[in-house]
């Protein structure tokens, strides 16, 4: 080859890192990119770096904390800090359901950093064909329901019932089915009602705040910022029957609806920002939330 082309082209990829950092430094839409896709490679990384040591335990909730540990440093990474509301509601003596607000991916940043000790969160189905990813979330005991087959998904969720109270276990459902990133919630699902009244276990509420001080998909934004996760009340469901299901849905979902408005309106301001690791990140704001940090464990 050409000395003089060979020069050319060794300079042309010496200069491409430094033009993707400029670019990255310049352009929010670009550093949008990078960090979601860094987002999701850290996630099939870590599954790939951690499935064969989840393997030797086999299928079990305590991977969950190989898991958990695997998602925590995100927020460090992205500069996000999280602050949690009430997390001493969480402290309950038996096993739970959880439901929660889900605005986008980032929300396993909020699960993991509440989510107690003997806690799966049932996911879509999809998910277990994501290679490595879904080996690593079904060696965590994560519950998979096929949301196009209901029968089979009430199916799983009874079965999961009896396991609730055999295995002391929790669980973690998104009841709105599907990722929301509008500024309400959606109708919630019945299933995480459902599966509460038949384990005849309490409900614990939990609400994320907005993302859309740092996180904006539609604007192709993400800075660093502050997220506040509130634990609400538990809602008892002892004694309650099929046919309050439907009661029950509403209420719960209209406790959340209140305590999401609420976090909307809080002032959005906040000094003390964490800085991200994976460089600039400017703080658009943030929600306000008093509360502590310390994760509950059972
Ligand atoms: C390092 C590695 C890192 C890896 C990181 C990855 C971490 C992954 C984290 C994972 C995060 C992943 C996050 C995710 O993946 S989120 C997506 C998955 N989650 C969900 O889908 C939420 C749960 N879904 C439901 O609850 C739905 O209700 C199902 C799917 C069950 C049905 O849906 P459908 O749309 O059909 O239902 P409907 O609620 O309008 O109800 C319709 C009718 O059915 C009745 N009904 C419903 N349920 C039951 C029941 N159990 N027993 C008896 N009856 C039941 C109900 O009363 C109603 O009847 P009626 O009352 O009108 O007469
Ligand atoms: C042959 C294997 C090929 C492997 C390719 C692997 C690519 C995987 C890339 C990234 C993995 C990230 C997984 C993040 C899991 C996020 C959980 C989540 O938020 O799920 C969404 C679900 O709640 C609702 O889904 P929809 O809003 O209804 O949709």
């Amino acid at each position: 080859m050409d000395p003089l082309l060979l020069l050319l082209l060794l300079h042309g990829l010496l200069l491409l890192p430094l033009a993707a950092l400029l670019l990255y430094r310049h352009s929010p839409p670009f550093q949008f990119l990078c960090k979601v896709a860094f987002f999701n490679c850290w996630i099939v990384a870590l599954a790939t770096l951690l499935s064969p040591v989840a393997a030797l335990r086999g299928r079990s909730v305590e991977n969950m904390r190989l898991l958990r540990a695997a998602l925590l440093p995100l927020k460090h990474l992205y500069g996000i800090r999280m602050r949690v509301r009430d997390s001493e509601l969480l402290r309950l003596p038996g096993p739970f359901v959880i439901v929660c607000n889900h605005q986008a991916s980032l929300d396993l940043m909020g699960m993991v950093e509440v989510i107690p000790e003997r806690c799966v969160p049932i996911a879509k189905r999809e998910l277990l064909y994501l290679g490595t990813v879904g080996w690593a979330c079904w060696l965590s005991g994560i519950i998979f329901i096929d949301r196009c087959r209901r029968d089979a998904a009430i199916e799983v969720i009874a079965r999961t019932a009896s396991a609730m109270r055999q295995e002391n276990l929790s669980v973690w459902v998104f009841p709105e089915g599907t990722r929301n990133p509008g500024k309400s919630m959606l109708p919630f699902k019945r299933g995480a009602f459902h599966l509460a009244v038949q384990a005849q276990v309490p409900i614990v509420p939990i609400v994320i705040s907005p993302y859309w001080d740092f996180f904006s998909p539609e604007e192709k934004r993400f800075t660093s910022g502050t997220c506040t996760i509130r634990v609400l009340p538990r809602v008892e469901t002892l004694g309650l029957s099929p046919k309050d299901v439907p009661k029950l849905t509403e209420s719960v979902r209209q406790a959340m609806a209140e305590a999401l408005a609420e976090m909307s309106m809080s002032d959005h301001r906040d000094q003390d920002m964490e800085q991200p690791l994976l460089g600039p990140g400017e703080d658009r704001g943030s929600p306000q939330g008093q509360g502590d940090t310390a994760r509950s464990r059972k």
